[in-house]
């Protein structure tokens, strides 16, 4: 049995003030206890997140890591190792605004996953499809190379500690989600390719799904058999909002 989990990424939003407001918004939710529940503040918030969850369901993660780990002369970049004495348990590695604006390959993607899993993070890989791929008729090819990099890189052992989420790039922030079906047929997918490696930790694995997520069609997609909870974006800065997707990803 898979635990449903509800990751909330921030992205380049927040100041200290509001930061504080969303985590005070937050305490007043009601919670599943049966969700996992984490959040990827800004790299600048990590510190203040961290201490001001405690007491409360979340765990802290960051939107991205270096690929070398440790320290060293590496200008504006931030390492697992720095991340997890700040207190993460989990990163972000290439989400597809980092891919397509920022030019990380697949190899870059495959070797942050490595650095996060070797300082003790857990990474939870983010993949997806243009528009002009799924027009194309690519889009179980493209997400298909995306995880075979990765596996290639670390091996399918690596993916006990790691998470995936499928995250259609014409879905992010644009209000189209991709329907409950289309989603599915994905993480099936994606599955199966983990599947052909090792069957036990498939099984195992969680699949999120990520894109133009909200209260109002959260359970529909969660109630998918291969979707086993969601990546939110803009949705997550709510917490009303964020509250009813994590409800949604326990019942
Ligand atoms: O990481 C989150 C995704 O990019 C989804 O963002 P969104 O919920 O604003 O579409």
């Amino acid at each position: 049995m898979r635990r449903p989990m509800v990751a909330g990424n921030w992205k380049m939003n927040g100041t200290r003030a509001s930061v504080a407001e969303l985590i005070e918004a937050l305490r007043q939710q009601e919670l599943p206890a049966k969700v996992e529940m984490v959040v990827f503040p800004s790299c600048v918030h990590v510190s203040q997140v961290v201490s001001g969850l405690e007491g409360l369901p979340f765990s802290a993660g960051a939107q991205d890591c270096a690929e070398q780990s440790g320290f060293g002369a590496l200008t504006g970049e931030t390492s697992a190792t720095q991340l997890s004495d700040a207190g993460c348990e989990w990163v972000l590695v290439g989400h597809s605004e980092r891919r397509s604006l920022l030019g990380e390959s697949d190899e870059v993607v495959s070797r942050k996953f490595a650095a996060a899993l070797s300082c003790g993070l857990k990474p939870i890989l983010c993949l997806g499809e243009s528009l002009e791929e799924r027009q194309a008729g690519q889009t179980l090819e493209v997400v298909g190379r995306q995880l075979a990099h990765v596996i290639a890189e670390v091996g399918i052992a690596a993916f006990e500690q790691a998470v995936v989420a499928y995250e259609p790039v014409w879905a992010i922030g644009s209000g189209l989600t991709a329907t409950p079906e289309q989603a599915q047929e994905v993480h099936a997918a994606l599955r199966k390719q983990l599947a052909r490696e090792d069957q036990r930790v498939a099984d195992g694995v969680r699949l999120l799904y990520g894109g133009s997520v909200k209260a109002d069609n959260a359970a529909e997609l969660f109630g998918m058999a291969d979707i086993d909870g969601g990546l939110i974006g803009g949705a997550s800065l709510k917490a009303n909002e964020f509250g009813a997707i994590c409800r949604a990803a326990g019942n």
